[in-house]
Order: structure tokens, then C-alpha cells, then sequence
């Protein structure tokens, strides 16, 4: 005999990783666990009944979503036909009218209830599916696996693709969270929102499939407006008011008037800004206490006056991460920070040719003590020259940056120019530790002492510790010799060499970066995507 069919909708509602399971209070499955619902009456939908039910067994609204299976199952006495849908709450508190109990499951939890045996299988799909969704926000960049480049999208060209990335692509990029925009300071700090409410609204909003076009609508004029409390609307601002609403759309069918969004905008440009400003902060950090130790070689006034010209640039930096985006502080401190690169230019000329005039000079030693005295002055020289050389890096940064040329021209035209500073730096640095070297090999002195023991015979390598010789009546040249002695004993000439060494990075290498990451993510199309948690930066060979 044909055994009856009952048909049954169930709703696995859903709260994020969790699932709503009741306990049976009554008949002959009492004290077994499904989900809510119960039998489809005449003339109602799947959907309809799902709602009435919720609504009767459990005081709740809720709205019905995709279908996770059909069960068919054959029970003793009847056959089930049960149609599961994901649902979730739209209002209400879950009251228990008819169920004895009820528990929220996560996947790990999902086996902890007895369930009615139709059921069995479908917790393996409901388990499949909570499982794939908690990859997915383990890695929130991916969004069916793909990814829209929103800081593109907010361009505000005429037409812009939302490009769809590989999860490949984006595991090389580099990561930065986005809260840590915030944290710069408050020119930034609107960033962070921004890049978030844009991520969700256009993943919410639009029911995306993988690709989008974000469209300034042809012959719109106008920013994106931002009403009081900061948030666009996604209106386009003319003159004389709204000119246009932006649109996103998915590229193929979706009508437009489904995807009019709310947005904040993003100025690319100072997001930019901020990646190159992270960048050098850690590192400018890291090289305050060996600048510190650079000045200590300068004469007092020269050293005052460094000192204070750093200073400056550090202030301007800090104020920058507040008032980015004040036209009128940009145009003020830029005076002052070109002044100070004028300045570093014309030191830079004046300590290297000072060097390079040293270093052509042939000199005959006759001691180790005239050797140190050499190494000295030239070390104070190296010291004012490598100052000079970080203050116009600093300053060509922060330049750059007031004045927001970040055009391919005008970048590298500026890096060109430090990248020539830093390599005549290392250039004649190479040269003149070169030449003491060899001073330090054939100086008289060293010769003379040369059988009683050994001193370093190359800068930089310790001085081997070496007998104190006997005083006694000597002439000059063993005097000197005995100088030298007496001196590699003490490691002075040791401590020398270091103080050079010290001098070896010249410390321009940041600020070149910072504006070579500022240049590659203004002119890069797609060089910075965000996933309104993490912005990831494209440029491997720069940033
Ligand atoms: N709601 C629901 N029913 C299930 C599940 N698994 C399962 O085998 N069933 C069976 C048990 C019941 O025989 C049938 C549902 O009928 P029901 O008894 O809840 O129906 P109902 O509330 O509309 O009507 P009533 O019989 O209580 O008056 O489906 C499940 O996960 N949820």
C-alpha cells in the first residue's frame, strides 16, 4: 500500500555561524530535535507556510532565503517530503509556544542533539555550508572568491572597472588593516569608515556575481556628497545642487535602479598618502637614535641648527596626519619644508666637494695618530654631508606629499634626484674608507711596529690587543709608534673606524621608498583594493 506523503517546510534559521534548533514537547517524535515548521496547508507556498509557522510556534517574523534541500525520507508510517530553507529573524525573540526546548548550534555543536532521523542528513549540508561561510570570513577579502576593487571604484573617473583579483594575486599583496589608517591621525581617520561602509554596501546592496562597474553617469558634474554627519548618499553635487547619483552595476543584467547605493567617498589620493606615511613612520622610528648619533659629530651651532631644521620636518610630518587635507596648511608648511631643502641642497655641494678634495689629496703618514686625526675630520665632514642628505630626502618627501603632485613625471623626476644624492653619497664613501685603509697599511708608524705586533691592517676589524711597549729614549718616529700602540690598546683607533662605519647607510633609503609607494598607488590602476577590513597593496617591487 502507497503510504501517505506529507509535505513539511523547516527553517534553519541562521545567526551568523549559528542555527536554531528546536526540541519536540509532544507526539510520537517527542523529545527529538529539528527545525522549526510544520506542514504546508492548502493553497499556500513553501514560503508562506514557513512564516505562518515560525510566527505561531515561535512569536517570531522572519524572512525566508534559499532553499538548502528537499528530504524526502520514508517513516514506518508515512513519507516525508520536507523542504528546508535558510531563514533568518526579521523580529521576535524566539518564543518557545509549542517546542520543550531549544539550543543555537555552531557546527562543532551540531552533532550534541538527538535529531529526528529525516534530518540526519541534512546537517551534513547545513554543516558544508557553515563551514565554507567561516573560510570565507577567515579570509574576508573573498567574496565568491572574488573581490571589487572599491578604491578604483571611487576614482571618480568617467567609467571605471571593478576589477575581479585571485585569491592568489591578493595572498601576495601586502596587508594593511585599515584601522591602523584610522590610527594616523584624523586626516585619515574617516578613511577607515569609508573604506568599510563602501565594501558593504556595494556587496549588500548589490546582489554581486563577481564583476561590477562602478558608473559616473556621462556628463555628471559634481563631487559625491557627504551630508552632516559625513556619509555620502551617493549623490553627485553640482552647482546648483544634485547633478547625479553614482551607480554601481554588476556588468551584465541587473537594471540600473536596482543599484543606487550609500556611500562615503574615499580620496585615493590620500590613501595613498597614508600607505607611504606607515611605511616611513615604523621606519623613521627606527633610525631616530642613529641620527641622533650622526648630529653628535657636528660643531654646536651646526648641530643646533640641524637639529632644529629636523625638528620641523618632523612637526610638519605629525601636523600633515591631522590637517592632510587643509589646502591652506599644505601651501604654509610647504614654504618652509622647501626653504629647508634649498638649504640641504646647496650643504650637500658643499660637504661633498669639501670630501672629494680631501680624498684627492695624497697624503704621506707617518703615524697611526696622523691617520686617526684624518679619519676624525673626515668623519665630522661625512656626518654634516649624510645630514644634508637626510634632510633633502625628508624634505623631497614631505614636498611631494604637501603638495599632492603625485603625477608619474614629477615622482620621478624626484626620486631620480635623490636616488643621484644617495649614490655620489655611497660613492665617496667607498672611496674614502678605501683610501684610510691603505693610509692605515703604510703609515711609518705602522711599518715601524710592524714586527713587535699587529695592528688591524683593514678599517673595521678589531684591533688585536698588542704588548705595551717599554718606555725608554726613543726618536720621534718610535715615540709615534708607541702612540700607536698604546692606542690600539685602548681601541681608539678601533672606536674611530666605528664612528665612520656609523656613517655608512645614508639613511635616504625610506623617504625614497615613501615616495615611490606614493607615486606606484596614485598611478597604478588596481594597485590597492580593500575588503573593508584590509587594504592590500599591489606593488611588489616598491611598497
Ligand atoms: N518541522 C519539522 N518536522 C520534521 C523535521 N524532521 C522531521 O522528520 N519532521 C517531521 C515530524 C513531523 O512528522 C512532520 C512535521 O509535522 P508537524 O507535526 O510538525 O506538523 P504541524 O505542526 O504543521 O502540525 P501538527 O501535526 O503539529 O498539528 O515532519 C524537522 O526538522 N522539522
Amino acid at each position: 500500500m502507497n503510504k501517505k506523503t506529507i509535505s513539511v517546510v523547516a527553517a534553519v534559521i541562521r545567526d551568523g555561524e549559528r542555527v536554531f534548533a528546536t526540541q519536540r514537547g509532544y507526539g510520537e517524535f517527542k523529545d527529538g530535535w529539528e527545525f522549526p515548521g510544520g506542514k504546508i496547508e492548502p493553497g499556500e507556498t513553501a514560503e508562506e507556510a514557513l512564516v505562518r509557522e515560525i510566527r505561531e510556534e515561535l512569536d517570531t517574523e522572519i524572512s525566508v532565503g534559499k532553499l538548502i534541500d528537499r528530504i524526502e525520507y520514508d517513516y514506518p508510517t508515512f513519507h516525508l517530503s520536507m523542504d528546508c530553507f535558510w531563514c533568518e529573524i526579521l523580529s521576535g525573540d524566539l518564543v518557545l509556544k509549542e517546542a520543550e526546548d531549544a539550543k543555537w548550534l555552531t557546527k562543532e555543536t551540531l552533532d550534541s542533539v538527538d535529531w529526528l532521523p529525516a534530518d540526519i542528513t541534512l546537517i551534513e549540508q547545513i554543516r558544508e555550508e557553515l563551514d565554507m561561510d567561516t573560510k570565507k570570513t577567515e579570509t574576508p577579502r573573498d567574496i565568491d572568491s572574488k573581490i571589487i576593487n572599491v578604491v578604483n571604484a571611487m576614482d571618480f573617473s568617467d567609467s571605471f572597472a571593478v576589477e575581479e583579483i585571485s585569491e592568489r594575486a591578493l595572498n601576495k599583496a601586502k596587508k594593511i588593516p585599515i584601522s591602523n589608517l584610522a590610527l594616523l591621525g584624523t586626516a585619515f581617520s574617516q578613511m577607515s569608515e569609508a573604506a568599510r561602509t563602501t565594501v558593504t554596501t556595494v556587496t549588500s546592496e548589490i546582489k554581486m556575481e563577481n564583476l561590477f562597474v562602478g558608473i559616473w553617469p556621462e556628463g555628471a558634474n559634481g563631487r559625491l556628497s557627504i551630508n552632516e554627519s559625513g556619509a555620502t548618499v551617493g549623490n553627485i553635487m553640482g552647482e546648483k545642487g544634485i547633478d547625479s547619483r553614482m551607480r554601481f552595476k554588476p556588468i551584465g543584467e541587473v537594471p540600473m535602479e536596482n543599484i543606487i547605493t550609500s556611500i562615503k567617498s574615499i580620496d585615493p589620493t590620500m590613501m595613498a598618502v597614508a600607505v607611504a606615511l606607515m611605511e616611513i613612520n615604523k621606519k623613521l622610528d627606527g633610525i631616530q637614535s642613529s641620527i641622533d648619533e650622526v648630529l653628535r659629530f657636528l660643531e654646536t651651532d651646526k648641530q643646533a641648527k640641524q637639529r632644529g631644521n629636523l625638528q620641523t620636518l618632523a612637526e610638519i610630518m605629525e601636523d600633515f596626519k591631522r590637517k592632510g587635507n587643509d589646502a591652506d596648511f599644505c601651501k604654509i608648511k610647504n614654504h618652509t619644508v622647501q626653504e629647508i631643502q634649498r638649504d640641504a641642497r646647496q650643504d650637500i655641494e658643499f660637504y661633498k666637494t669639501r670630501i672629494e678634495t680631501a680624498v684627492k689629496e695624497k697624503k704621506t703618514f707617518h703615524s697611526q695618530k696622523d691617520v686617526r686625526k684624518y679619519v676624525g675630520s673626515i668623519t665630522t665632514s661625512f656626518a654634516e654631508y649624510q645630514l644634508a642628505c637626510y634632510l633633502y630626502a625628508y624634505s623631497t618627501f614631505l614636498d611631494t606629499v604637501l603638495r599632492k603632485d603625485f603625477v608619474e613625471g614629477s615622482i620621478d623626476s624626484c626620486r631620480n634626484k635623490i636616488t643621484r644624492i644617495a649614490e655620489d653619497y655611497d660613492a665617496l664613501f667607498r672611496e674614502c674608507r678605501a683610501q684610510i685603509a691603505s693610509y692605515q697599511r703604510s703609515s711609518v708608524g705602522n711599518k715601524m711596529v710592524g714586527g713587535i705586533g699587529k695592528t688591524a691592517d683593514t678599517l673595521g676589524k678589531a684591533i688585536r690587543s698588542i704588548p705595551v711597549i717599554e718606555k725608554g729614549p726613543v726618536d720621534e718616529l718610535l715615540l709615534d709608534a708607541g702612540d700607536v700602540l698604546r692606542d690600539a690598546n685602548k681601541d681608539t683607533v678601533k672606536a674611530q673606524v666605528n664612528n665612520l662605519e656609523v656613517l655608512e647607510n645614508n639613511r635616504m633609503g625610506d623617504f625614497l621608498n615613501g615616495i615611490g609607494v606614493v607615486g606606484a598607488l596614485c598611478n597604478r590602476k588596481s594597485a590597492m583594493i580593500t575588503d573593508g577590513m584590509n587594504l592590500y597593496v599591489f606593488d611588489s617591487e616598491t611598497v
